[in-house]
């Protein structure tokens, strides 16, 4: 792919539009149906978690890991997203506008005094040792 996100910032609606592409070029469309996106979008969150399985706790920044495990990790990441982006256009949905929503009844779910301790809203929650 020539193009680069100096270029062009990636937006959801950049990705939204590439996938749409995407599936239009190779005649996929048919195939990409909410209930085959959200299974495609859950086999890749299995990909991303097999990543991270057996390894125990990771330190954040994964200061450890080699370059290569990094670029696989952004691979599958970037699976999950794709796919998420796509199921939302399927379905019509904005996922932008939805997730600032969300961010908003969030707050109000959890008003900061309350959310210091993230611990206080889950009790079964284990206190966070990183
Ligand atoms: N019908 C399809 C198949 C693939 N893709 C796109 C979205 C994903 O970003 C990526 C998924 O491709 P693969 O199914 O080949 O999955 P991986 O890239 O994870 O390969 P592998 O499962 O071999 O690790 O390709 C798509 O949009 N629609």
């Amino acid at each position: 792919m020539s193009e680069s996100s100096e270029q062009h910032p990636v937006t959801l609606d950049l990705l939204k539009h590439k996938m749409s592409e995407f599936a239009k070029e190779r005649g996929w469309e048919p195939f990409h149906s909410p209930r085959n996106l959200l299974l495609a979008l859950v086999g890749e969150v299995g990909e991303l978690s097999e990543i991270f399985q057996w390894k125990g706790e990771v330190p954040k920044g994964l200061a450890d890991w080699k370059e290569e495990e990094k670029v696989h990790l952004g691979e599958e990441l970037s699976d999950v997203l794709l796919y998420l982006v796509r199921l939302s256009d399927i379905c019509g949905i904005d996922l932008g506008k939805a997730a600032l929503r969300k961010v908003q009844l969030n707050a109000i779910k959890y008003p900061v005094k309350v959310s210091e301790d993230p611990s206080s809203s889950h009790k079964d929650q284990p206190n966070n040792t990183n």
